[in-house]
């Protein structure tokens, strides 16, 4: 969920006569907050998951299962707890863009303690509880991240029509009513990025041709020329923002550990993504591709033809290579800076003012690349602020760059340090995944800062990798490109060496090789240790109790089933149950019938009615503790 500023929302006329004010005012402020913080010391590893999820309603009689647009309602409730006592309620809850979507975090972040590990898990079930409590008995919410078919007719509950010739999005299939109603922010977002684009989004994706697929697809193709006859054809934001996803935050000591941190964990976003990979069906077709991640960076692609490179630069000032929903474009650690091998947009103006106040080129290469994109959505309430103090401006711009990692500076007047956010995962159907997921990447972190690993790749190989993530069944058939020695750090080229491009090149080219993602996390013998073995020594340096050890030795033997290929992924899963279900013609069409037993059996597994080895493998214990004993409150992790 991004910034939630209150007021009158502009209009896109009106927002786009701010835009270089807002650019102005955001780069005033950063450097302003950079000025304050930069020398900020001692923060202590703080982190938190996000999870989104789907609330659905079911009609058991008919066999069909649709959203539910009652999550305004529903967070009105959730947040009451919050509202009277913010500092020890164990959840917070907080808008998305469906309004069938609701968001979850842990009341307050987890800290620097291994047995932290023990309570992830019960505290997304009290959330998934709190929220269930105040369902319908014909309503569940689910941790999915796509609902299958979004988009299709009737799919709403109470139902809502698309206006394709009026309102926010115009869209063939997805209703504005569709959108959450209980914030400006995403209706107005929907409206600006598609008059800022001049027309609608267009997301096109591959349909999965089985053996009585019908091509076109549908006739989608006559209604509007953007679509493609043998693609999954969608034409709103809510096709992709109404994805749900898991993402985590962790604080940094300080700003050079965040810079580190946001680099070393940019490699591993693609795999992390095929790892995650959860959402094969799209507006009831079964598609080529496993993953959202494609789809929401269509879904906000306000770039104008000038900027997509297919007219002249009139209007505009530059063409620009991906949406603001998409992988990063630079590293920000000095090691990282030989590895930023694209050619990075960036705007000038703003480059020169950053470096000007003292802002190192690659800070300030970051920034003025964020700064390529104007405010997409404006609060009359929020055009005069006191760049001293405020930073909505600057937040404006970060927070709609939705791009793989985020670096967030610490907000103004808080305890908060410089902190990262890791954004690639798809969700998980579980409490149990989606706590197996998060543990393994925080302890990613904590192996990494130990021991000085280093994964960095081009990021013109990271580029690469995530397209080949989303790929069918990339978890267990894709080869990534991934460091080969990650336990030698290399330094950043002496001056002496910036000449030697050739041979810079070279040693470049020889630092990394293709794997597959079982090769990344469970290693390969005699030429790659692999990230859980990397982890397990660093455990067994550490001083863990029983209980928590049995915990996270449980996340990462699923973590290492899923990589090596020995249980699904959640998209090869779904899959399975469509292309096995009595129902399905083998044509890729998800019925009603197949998305009600889908749903239905989901919901079943979520909550432990049925067992599901195929993908959780089997012997899954849940940890349902909500507090850690005082006897384990000793500072055990780094
Ligand atoms: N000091 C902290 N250090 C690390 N993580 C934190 C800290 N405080 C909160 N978090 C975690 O950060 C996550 C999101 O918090 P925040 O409110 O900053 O999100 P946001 O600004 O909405 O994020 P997004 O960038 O996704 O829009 C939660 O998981 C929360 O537990
Ligand atoms: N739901 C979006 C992320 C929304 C956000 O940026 O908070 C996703 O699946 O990536
Ligand atoms: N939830 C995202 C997408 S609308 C945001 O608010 O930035």
């Amino acid at each position: 969920m991004g910034l939630l500023s209150e007021g009158s929302p502009l209009t896109w006329e009106e927002t786009k006569k701010y835009s270089q004010h807002v650019r102005d005012h955001g780069i005033i402020q950063f450097i302003n907050l950079y000025k304050r913080l930069r020398d900020r010391q001692g923060d202590v590893l703080k982190w938190g998951d996000e999870v989104e999820y789907i609330i659905v309603k079911f009609d058991d009689e008919k066999k069909i299962a649709k959203v539910s647009l009652r999550a305004k309602e529903i967070l009105a409730k959730l947040n009451e707890k919050e509202q009277a006592d913010p500092l020890s309620c164990k959840s917070l809850w907080r808008p998305e863009y469906g309004a069938y979507m609701i968001e979850g975090t842990p009341g307050k972040p987890y800290g620097g303690l291994l047995a932290h590990f023990n309570i992830v898990e019960a505290n997304m079930k009290l959330r998934r509880e709190e929220a269930s409590q105040l369902l319908a008995d014909d309503e569940c919410i689910i941790s999915l991240t796509s609902f299958p078919r979004l988009g299709c007719e009737n799919f709403t509950d109470p139902p809502t029509y698309p206006t394709p010739e009026e309102g926010y999005t115009r869209s063939l299939f997805f209703p504005d009513d569709a959108i959450f109603p209980g914030h400006p922010r995403f209706k107005n977002l929907s409206r600006n990025i598609r008059q800022r684009r001049g027309e609608k989004v267009a997301i096109n994706i591959p349909i999965f041709r089985d053996k009585n697929t019908v091509i076109p697809v549908d006739d989608s193709y006559k209604y509007s020329k953007a679509a493609l006859p043998d693609h999954v054809y969608m034409d709103a934001m809510g096709f992709g923002m109404g994805c749900c996803c898991l993402q985590m935050t962790f604080q940094a000591c300080n700003i050079t550990e965040a810079r580190t941190l946001y680099d070393q964990l940019t490699p591993l976003c693609p795999i992390m993504l095929a790892f995650t990979a959860a959402s094969p069906v799209h507006r009831g077709f079964l598609t080529d591709v496993d993953c959202r991640w494609s789809i929401i960076a269509s879904s906000v692609d306000c770039r104008t033809e000038e900027e997509r490179g297919l007219k002249p630069l009139k209007e505009n000032k530059f063409v620009i290579k991906k949406s603001r929903y998409d992988s990063i474009d630079s590293y920000l650690s000095p090691q990282g800076e030989k590895f930023n091998d694209i050619p990075l947009i960036y705007d000038p103006d703003v480059y020169q003012k950053l470096r000007d106040n003292d802002i190192d080129h690659l800070l300030a290469l970051h920034i003025a690349h964020l700064f390529i994109r104007d405010s997409v959505s404006l609060f009359s309430e929020k055009i005069n602020q006191n760049d001293e103090e405020d930073t909505d401006h600057f937040e404006n711009i970060q927070s709609t760059n939705w791009q793989t990692m985020r670096f967030k500076p610490p907000p103004p007047n808080s305890t908060i340090g410089w902190r990262v956010e890791f954004r690639p995962c798809e969700v998980q159907v579980t409490d149990f995944e989606n706590a197996a997921i998060v543990c393994f990447v925080v302890l990613l972190t904590r192996v990494i800062l130990s021991y000085q690993l280093d994964f960095l790749i081009p990021i013109s190989k990271v580029d690469e990798n995530m397209v080949n993530a989303q790929k069918k069944n990339a978890c267990v058939e894709g080869r990534f490109w991934f460091r080969k020695d990650i336990t030698t750090q290399v330094s950043p080229p002496k001056a002496s060496e910036v000449c030697q491009t050739s041979k810079n090149e070279q040693d470049i080219c020889d630092s990394y090789a293709l794997m597959t993602v079982n090769e990344i996390i469970n290693g390969k013998e005699g030429e790659f240790p692999g990230l859980i073995p990397l982890i397990n020594n660093y455990l067994s340096g550490m001083d863990v109790d029983a209980d928590t050890h049995c915990t996270i030795q449980q996340y990462l033997k699923f973590i290492q089933r899923r990589a090596s290929g020995e249980i699904l992924t959640t998209a090869s899963w779904i899959r399975k149950f469509v292309v096995e279900h009595p129902e399905y013609k083998q044509d890729s069409k998800v019925t009603n019938r197949i998305n009600y037993d889908l749903l239905k059996t989901i919901d079943a597994v979520q909550s432990g009615k049925i067992q599901c080895p195929e993908l959780l493998g089997t012997s899954v214990i849940s940890k349902t503790r909500e507090n850690i004993p005082a006897a384990l409150t000793k500072e055990s992790c780094a």
